[in-house]
């Protein structure tokens, strides 16, 4: 496929409870792919073997054409729970993935400060956890995931512990960093309106074993409009596909 960026080919049981039933998908060079399904449909056991922390059952996950490797490949998470070290400030958790990857310290000074500005923390960088909100967490955790010029960004309902007006907040500036940067992104959520509001193409899997029940492309003008006619009616079409055996 023209400018393909990952192919999925994956079956995964464990035991002999089957969760992924012959997934067969790929994702586009800088595209921004939400997946969407009901709680417990392996959504995080996919993300898992995509990055290649689980091992497939059956099938491979390649990436530019080669096997899925955290050691050759960038790969970036960012988790539904805000994981930031306590005991580091904001720019010191931010630059921990470059440390251990034996940059400079100007180098580091330089990636860390415009990551920070890209993710809106900027004069936040002597703060610790404990002193920002539950929403800034989350940027930190984004700007960790993102100062390594990731390959392939996972999320796995990153939005999903915060309230909904910040979780809001987050969408329209997770919509503007992937207009900046352009990242090739895979978000996991089991929110229908996010997945429209973010998504290029959004594929809802099915109950376990999970297979793709719709893919859907997602073709409106950024920034989206919540209240779009369009817009409504595709939120009407994916939860049409969610819903059903609910
Ligand atoms: N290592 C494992 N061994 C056995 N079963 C597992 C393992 N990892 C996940 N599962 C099971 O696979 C199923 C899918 O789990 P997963 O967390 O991927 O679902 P999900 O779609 O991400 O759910 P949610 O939206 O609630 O986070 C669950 O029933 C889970 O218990």
């Amino acid at each position: 496929m023209d400018g393909e960026k990952l192919r999925v080919e994956v079956d995964q049981t464990f035991g002999s409870f089957h969760v992924l039933d012959r997934l067969n998908f790929s994702v586009k060079e800088n595209e921004f792919l939400c997946l969407v399904g009901p709680s417990g449909s392996g959504k995080t056991v996919l993300l898992q073997v995509i990055a290649g922390i689980v091992p497939p059952s059956k099938g491979k996950v390649t990436m530019d054409s080669e096997l899925v490797n955290p050691r050759h490949h960038k790969l970036g998470f960012v988790f539904q729970e805000p994981s930031c070290l306590p005991w580091r400030t904001v720019w010191d958790d931010v630059k921990f993935g470059l440390e251990i990857r034996n940059f400079g310290e100007k180098e580091i000074a330089r990636k860390v400060s415009r990551v920070l500005e890209v993710v809106g923390l900027t004069g936040f960088e002597k703060y610790y956890p404990y002193q920002i909100s539950g929403g800034m967490k989350q940027r930190v955790a984004l700007a960790r995931a993102l100062v390594t010029d990731p390959d392939l960004l996972l999320m796995d309902e990153p939005f999903g512990a915060l309230d909904a007006q910040t979780r809001y907040f987050m969408q329209i500036e997770a919509q503007r960093i992937w207009e900046e940067l352009k990242t090739t992104v895979v978000f996991v959520t089991n929110n229908v309106e996010e997945a429209v509001y973010l998504g290029e193409r959004i594929l809802v899997l099915s109950p376990p074993p999970a297979q793709i029940r719709a893919e859907i492309p997602v073709d409106l003008p950024r920034p989206r409009d919540l209240t779009d006619k369009n817009f409504l009616d595709l939120r009407r079409q994916v939860t049409s596909y969610y819903e059903v055996e609910l």
